[in-house]
């Protein structure tokens, strides 16, 4: 990701991808496999541990610390999903370190700041594939307000039945996800869904419905979903997602006018960070995200 002479390369390669499809997969991204491997045996071994250790964090209230839940929707879904995972909010306030399960500590404070780095490279790309400077990103704040979360999709016995999560976009701006060797992630692509088979080494990253917004459709966040696990192995997925931190104007969010002109005109109306936060929190993952909400149709 860091030769010069590449970089125009890399930045087409990219916005089409996040274009098109949404996800893309980064290799050669700088992070040693070695840390990857760590973090997930080390979330691993946090699932593996009994309920009554992992009960410790349990608790339903999102927005600051670490909390071990299911499903952070179970009081507004139809369904439960077969997932269990581990969240620590890391910025833009940290969690003290000894907040951390001591099990995990370690991996979830390296993957926290490589994911960083990778985000923020990754981020100026985007941001020269819509034309605008480098760093436009970095000063919106965009890599400011995250959230780790540690996924252990466990074997499922009538994987028929359920799903490890149902269909959704995520809500902010990039989310950047690694992955043991066990199949389960898919992404729509028009109507297919399409696998994404793990690449050891590998790291996945997504546009959110945020950056679909901000960027005034140029990036699309595309729906996607993981199976239930029928391999005996669990499945450990590890996100960080990047959400909407502050902002530097009036508390509008929208559409960036400097993509705007009268040939683009937005495409979708301005909205305040309450009422995305309200679309969030008020709904099932699986239904409509604020994109719908706020489309103007022309
Ligand atoms: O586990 C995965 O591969 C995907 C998880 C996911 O989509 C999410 O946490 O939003
Ligand atoms: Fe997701």
């Amino acid at each position: 990701m860091n030769s010069p002479s590449h970089r125009p390369k890399l930045i087409e390669r990219i916005r089409e991808a996040a274009a098109t499809w949404g996800f893309f997969q980064v290799i050669n991204h700088g992070v040693p496999v070695s840390v990857l491997d760590d973090t997930v045996s080390s979330v691993r071994a946090f699932h593996d541990q009994p309920l009554d250790v992992k009960s410790k964090y349990y608790k339903r209230e999102e927005g600051r610390g670490v909390m071990f839940a299911s499903n952070n929707d179970l009081y507004r879904s139809g369904a439960a999903c077969w997932h269990d995972s581990l969240q620590a909010w890391l910025g833009p306030e940290p969690p003290e370190a000894e907040e951390i399960p001591e099990v995990c500590r370690e991996g979830v404070i390296a993957w926290g700041s490589h994911a960083t780095a990778v985000a923020e490279k990754v981020m100026e790309l985007l941001s020269e594939g819509l034309g605008l400077e480098s760093g436009k990103f970095k000063e919106l704040t965009f890599s400011e307000s995250k959230v780790f979360v540690g996924h252990c999709y466990p074997y499922c016995p009538q994987p028929d039945l359920t799903v490890g999560i149902t269909a959704h976009t995520d809500p902010g701006v990039l989310t950047v996800l690694m992955q043991n060797q066990v199949p389960g992630l898919q992404v729509k692509h028009g109507d297919v869904w399409v696998d994404v088979e793990p690449v050891h080494g590998g790291l996945i990253v997504n546009v959110g419905d945020f950056l679909q917004i901000i960027s005034n459709g140029a990036y699309t966040s595309v729906q996607h979903r993981v199976l239930a696990n029928s391999s005996k192995e669990p499945r450990i997925s590890i996100v960080i997602f990047f959400n909407l931190a502050k902002w530097k104007g009036d508390g509008y969010y929208g559409p960036l006018p400097e993509l705007l002109s009268p040939e683009k005109p937005p495409i979708y109306r301005d909205f305040t960070l309450k009422e995305f936060v309200e679309n969030f929190y008020g709904k099932a993952i699986d239904s409509k995200s604020i994109i719908e909400k706020i489309k103007i149709y022309h």
